[in-house]
């Protein structure tokens, strides 16, 4: 039986904490069975029950307090996070096996661990011996997204990750809800965007030849892989929810190999079922 797992990864802030708690609380309205992983070593609070802490294994503080390392608190996350990588055993123990498991991963938000270091991609491949599929899930934060030049270096981030992890990923636009009606109109052109389109939108501001040569190239080459899509995501917005989990159990499969499962039988009858009478109650008053 395969497992499941998301990676969900994005800058600092992006929200990647938050959408596993939605998730979570949407899997658990739809009778669904998820689990999350904290695999951040600096977290301090979470809004959702943990299935595994990474803070178990390891933490920054005890990292940036050790006199013989004395990191500060990024190179202090990089070396929790290549200390973890030497120990998936830890992970191995706390996932457990269940079956159907689906579990999400709540990444850290250093944005050096989906563009050059190993670590991320060394717990993909140990992931998939696991038996995992793993979908990539990329959060960029739609604040940051309402101007053509920020907007391409939020793809070129997500971008990176997907060629340096070779996994399914879906790309989602966060706190949608934070947008004023306006920018959520004008957000729209970024969802599912043409990138010549929208250099040529704003070649007028571009201040030199080679600026405009350059930023055409960039445009190209995030043409070709053809992953410039954007799910929105609205944590106040139930159906927008389901469907970008759709979207992610379709790219990895899920639900294909389920076996049906009988519904609960209700062993007895709920104490309201007298009908006739509370339609007669209801007519008399
Ligand atoms: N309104 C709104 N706020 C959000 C949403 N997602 C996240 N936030 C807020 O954004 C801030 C950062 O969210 P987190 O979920 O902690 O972000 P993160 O990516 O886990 O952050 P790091 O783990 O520090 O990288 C918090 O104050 C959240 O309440 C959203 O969909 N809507
Ligand atoms: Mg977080």
């Amino acid at each position: 039986m395969p497992r499941y797992a998301q990676l969900v990864m994005g800058p600092a802030g992006s929200g990647k904490s938050t959408y596993c708690a939605t998730m979570i609380e949407h899997c658990q309205a739809i009778n669904r069975s998820v689990q999350v992983v904290n695999l951040d070593p600096a977290a301090e609070h979470f809004n959702y029950p943990v299935m595994a802490d990474i803070r178990e294994l390891i933490q920054v503080d005890d990292v940036m307090e050790d006199d013989s390392l004395r990191f500060g608190p990024n190179g202090g996350l990089v070396f929790c996070m290549e200390y973890f990588a030497n120990n998936f055993d830890w992970l191995e123990e706390s996932l457990g096996h269940v079956e159907d498991d689906y579990i999400l991963f709540d990444c850290p938000g250093q944005i050096e661990l989906y563009t050059h270091l190993p670590v991320m991609r060394q717990l993909v491949e140990q992931l998939q011996q696991w038996e995992f599929r793993v979908c990539g899930v990329f959060l960029v934060d739609s604040q940051f997204m309402v101007e053509t030049f920020k907007f391409i270096s939020g793809v070129m981030a997500a971008l990176s990750a997907m060629v340096m992890l070779e996994i399914p990923q879906v790309n989602i636009m966060t706190k949608m809800d934070l947008l004023s009606p306006k920018a959520k109109k004008e957000i729209e052109k970024y969802l599912d965007p043409d990138m010549y389109s929208m250099m040529e939108d704003n070649s007028v501001g571009l201040r030199s030849k080679k600026f405009r040569k350059l930023t055409k190239a960039i445009c190209g080459l995030i043409d070709d892989y053809s992953m410039v899509r954007f799910m929105p995501f609205d944590r106040t917005d139930e159906e927008g929810i389901n469907i970008v989990l759709q979207h992610i159990d379709f790219s990895i499969q899920y639900g294909e190999d389920l076996e049906f499962k009988e519904p609960k039988e209700l062993n007895e009858e709920p104490s309201n079922t007298n009908f006739d009478e509370l339609f007669q109650d209801k007519a008399d008053s």
